[in-house]
């Protein structure tokens, strides 16, 4: 790279509009959408789509909602003229929907395109030349003057084809190719041109297509360009103004919703941002961003996941997984805190109310996703997203002293592994630390028990494997089975929570017992699990567990026995 860039790169000048209003306007309803996935889109695919994809294509963007579809360039395309004219032939476009033909401004293209489309109930012919200063004179060698005599000899050309035809309503595109590089004055005097010459009036609509063929600048510059032109371009009332953003610069998406904020009412774009070099503008970002905003898109992106598998199948371009509302992972927090949030934010959610999860832009089920990869763990984790994972996928909830606890364990074992670790291990892990029966090795086992009455309160009579393999059977009394067993261990310990629920639905399943135990004079309490369908022998395997992860718990045991 060049240590002075400014020797070889201009900053692209500013547009002279002091008093532009589109900065202070708001974006309040969706606007025409046109998808070019089957022309542009198709432009840039190392291999072109063959007819059975083109097709396949078409019926999901007529699914999805799109009145307005560009179905190729039928003049340079055998692929592309047989599918529209077959399409047209056999009723195979559906009443609501207006395809779209594009075209360069020669007599031959025209021709062959007309032939392509003729006997359509309405259609769009896209004529398209580029206007821009390098293009005049490197390109076309042409100046201002003749490339504006171009453009009126050309549109005056079809609408005279187009005039045998009158069983089909034409509709001309009028794209100003370099649209935003060319001076102003060339772009406002060609398309006032083609609105003329097509003589745009009640019934004779026309679109006027301006576009960022290549992104050169930053998007408030494309925003004034298109308040400049929305201001001054000629029968205004019969143009639909129209944007065509690419994403050079990585901001396409931000250049259209700028564009409809300072006039234009109608967006070009493709899936997912298909397109020529970084892709055309991303119409599905777009279409949510409105929807997040609380704006009806009229595109229906209820199965995303669905939309992104045919866009892949069709294109042959894979999405990437941190792409906008459809990526893999968007939906996905690791770090902890993010965890924590959306943990907190999900159970505070009212299920009437506005969206109000952190970290969630949208909700996943809009777009029929679901919640099950929200929250992954790996070593930038912590508590909340742990214990979320085990509540969600295991039913166990855990007391915020044990979530602590756990998350340390599941932090050492995420630095050493250095990978992910999914709710299934994290299962594992909590079962292999906490549960009974699951939990082996040097610990104090659960044999048996039996409860009685005694005067003095509850009383157990308990038997239990010592880490020798010896057995031995204890007996104690307290308020409550708990008490009672903690009595017969005779053990200086003190319960410090306790805590019970069951794993899983119906009445049927397991109970899980979480109980907290301290020693007093040893640093911090330990946590034990038992699950059993009996609580009370649930209970006591999670008592057992607890002090069996006190070095010296079945130490004092073993003593007391020998
Ligand atoms: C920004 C965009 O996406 S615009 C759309 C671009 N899409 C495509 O080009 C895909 C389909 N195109 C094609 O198949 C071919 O280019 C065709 C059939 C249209 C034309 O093919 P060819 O006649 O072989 O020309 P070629 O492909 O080399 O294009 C360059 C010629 O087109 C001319 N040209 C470019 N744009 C236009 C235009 N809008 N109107 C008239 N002529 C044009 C160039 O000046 C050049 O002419 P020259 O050969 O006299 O110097
Ligand atoms: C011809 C126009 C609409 C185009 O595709 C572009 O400029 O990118």
């Amino acid at each position: 790279m060049l240590r002075n860039p400014q020797t070889k790169y201009r900053a692209f000048p500013c547009i002279d509009l002091p008093n532009r209003r589109w900065p202070s306007r708001r974006i309040a309803q969706a606007p025409v959408w046109l998808s070019t996935d089957l022309r542009d889109g198709n432009q840039a695919l190392f291999e072109p789509m063959n007819r059975q994809r083109k097709l396949h294509l078409f019926g999901e963007l007529v699914r999805l909602g799109f009145k307005e579809i560009e179905m190729g360039f039928p003049a340079a395309s055998r692929t592309d003229f047989e599918i529209i004219r077959q399409l047209i032939d056999e009723g195979g476009i559906p009443d609501d929907v207006t395809p779209m033909v594009m075209t360069q401004l020669r007599e031959d293209l025209i021709d062959e395109t007309v032939r392509a489309v003729a006997g359509a109930r309405r259609v769009i012919v896209h004529l398209y030349n580029a206007i821009a200063p390098v293009w005049r004179q490197v390109v076309f060698g042409l100046s201002v003057d003749e490339v504006e005599q171009l453009v009126v000899r050309h549109v005056q050309l079809l609408k005279d084809k187009v005039a045998a035809h009158p069983q089909t309503e034409w509709v001309l595109q009028y794209s100003p190719e370099t649209f935003c590089m060319a001076e102003l004055e060339v772009s406002l005097r060609m398309c006032n041109a083609a609105i003329r010459t097509w003589d745009a009036g009640p019934g004779r609509q026309i679109i006027i297509n301006l576009p960022t063929t290549v992104e050169v600048a930053t998007p408030n510059v494309f925003a004034d360009q298109i308040e400049w032109m929305h201001e001054r371009l000629e029968r205004r009332e019969h143009v639909v103004l129209s944007v065509h953003p690419h994403n050079d610069r990585g901001t396409g998406v931000a250049c259209a919703e700028q564009a409809l904020l300072a006039g234009a009412q109608r967006v070009e774009g493709c899936l997912f941002g298909n397109g020529e070099r970084s892709g055309n503008l991303d119409l599905v970002t777009l279409a949510l961003n409105l929807y997040t905003q609380g704006v009806d898109p009229r595109l229906d992106f209820s199965d995303i996941a669905g939309v992104a598998r045919v866009a892949e199948t069709c294109t042959g371009l894979p999405i990437h997984p941190r792409h906008p509302y459809v990526g893999d992972l968007v939906f996905t927090a690791f770090s902890g805190s993010h965890q924590d949030a959306i943990a907190k934010g999900f159970a505070a959610q009212d299920p009437e109310g506005f969206w109000e999860v952190p970290y969630l832009p949208i909700d996943p089920k809009d777009l029929g996703r679901t919640y099950d990869s929200i929250v992954r763990v790996n070593s930038q984790s912590g508590k909340g997203g742990i214990a979320y994972l085990l509540q969600r996928d295991h039913g166990v909830s855990m007391p915020r002293r044990m979530q602590v606890e756990f998350s340390a364990i599941v932090q050492k074992m995420a630095d050493s592994s250095e990978t992910e670790l999914a709710s299934t291990e994290l299962w594992e892990l909590f079962q292999r630390h906490y549960l009974a029966p699951a939990r082996a090795g040097g610990e104090l086992v659960y044999l048996g028990h039996q409860l009685f009455e005694d005067e003095a309160g509850q009383g157990v009579m308990l038997e239990i494997e010592l880490p020798n393999g010896s057995r031995q059977k204890l007996q104690g009394i307290g308020t409550g089975p708990i008490d009672a067993a903690v009595a017969a261990l005779g053990l200086p310990i003190r319960i410090d929570s306790y805590e019970e629920r069951s794993l899983g639905g119906g009445a049927a399943a397991d109970a899980l017992a979480l109980v907290e135990v301290a020693w007093p004079g040893e640093a911090g309490s330990r946590f034990g699990a038992g699950s059993h369908a009996n609580i009370v022998v649930a209970s006591i395997q999670a008592l057992l567990v607890a002090v069996s992860r006190f070095e010296h718990g079945p130490a004092q045991l073993l003593q007391r026995s020998s």
